[in-house]
């Protein structure tokens, strides 16, 4: 364990995003609450399994700066910010806090259908836009995080509302998917 309380106050709105997927709050996030986390906000197996395998085995590494590499992938949410790529949408600073002028200046710009939300056309422009040359680990990064979030929470019109993508980034979204979801299998 880490020593650092994965629900104290003063977390990045980064470590918040990621903190939901340590389901026990121990400061660690091992590959099975990961895997638990994307089921509880309605992915299926087969991909909570694939996104389980990847974002562990990424992104282990980094958060453990001069630890012995531990095969049970355990990832620090403390270190979270070690695991920041290039070609993104710079809405996270350096700390992993969330930068609301730059959230606001990316709507600014790739918003043009509607002011309030994104189409999957506009999410590709983004990110196209974003690519920084030859970087190819931050494309695939960007596009995988940006492409899930879009599958999993555009609204029944197909787009990507404002408010659920600050909630990503503020680490709000998860929660509330899950309970919502819960909410859901009580009325049915
Ligand atoms: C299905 C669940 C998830 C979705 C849909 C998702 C989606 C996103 C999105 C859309 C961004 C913003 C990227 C940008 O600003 O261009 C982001 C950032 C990030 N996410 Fe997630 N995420 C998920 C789970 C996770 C998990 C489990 C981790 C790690 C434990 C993680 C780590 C990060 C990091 C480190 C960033 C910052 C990237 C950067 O600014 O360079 N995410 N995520
Ligand atoms: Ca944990």
């Amino acid at each position: 364990m880490s020593g650092f309380s994965a629900t104290s106050s003063n977390q990045s709105a980064l470590q918040k995003h990621v903190a939901f997927f340590d389901r026990n709050k121990d400061g660690v996030i091992y590959p099975w609450e990961t895997f638990q986390g994307c089921r509880a906000i309605g992915l299926g197996i087969g991909i909570s399994t694939l996104a389980a395998f990847l974002i562990i085995m990424g992104l282990s590494r980094k958060t453990r700066p001069g630890k012995f590499p531990n095969l049970l992938f355990p990832i620090e949410v403390q270190n979270i910010v070690n695991c920041k790529h290039t070609s993104d949408c710079v809405v996270y600073d350096a700390e992993g806090n969330f930068d609301p002028e730059k959230f606001e200046e990316m709507f600014h710009k790739h918003s043009q259908a509607n002011a309030n939300a994104l189409t999957a056309d506009e999410l590709s422009g983004m990110l196209k836009a974003n690519r920084v040359p030859k970087d190819y680990h931050g494309w695939i990064g960007s596009w995988v995080e940006w492409k899930i979030f879009f599958y999993v929470c555009k609204d029944k019109n197909g787009l990507l509302q404002k408010e659920t993508i600050r909630a990503c980034y503020t680490g709000d979204l998860f929660e509330q998917m899950e309970q919502e979801r819960a909410c859901e299998k009580k009325r049915n």
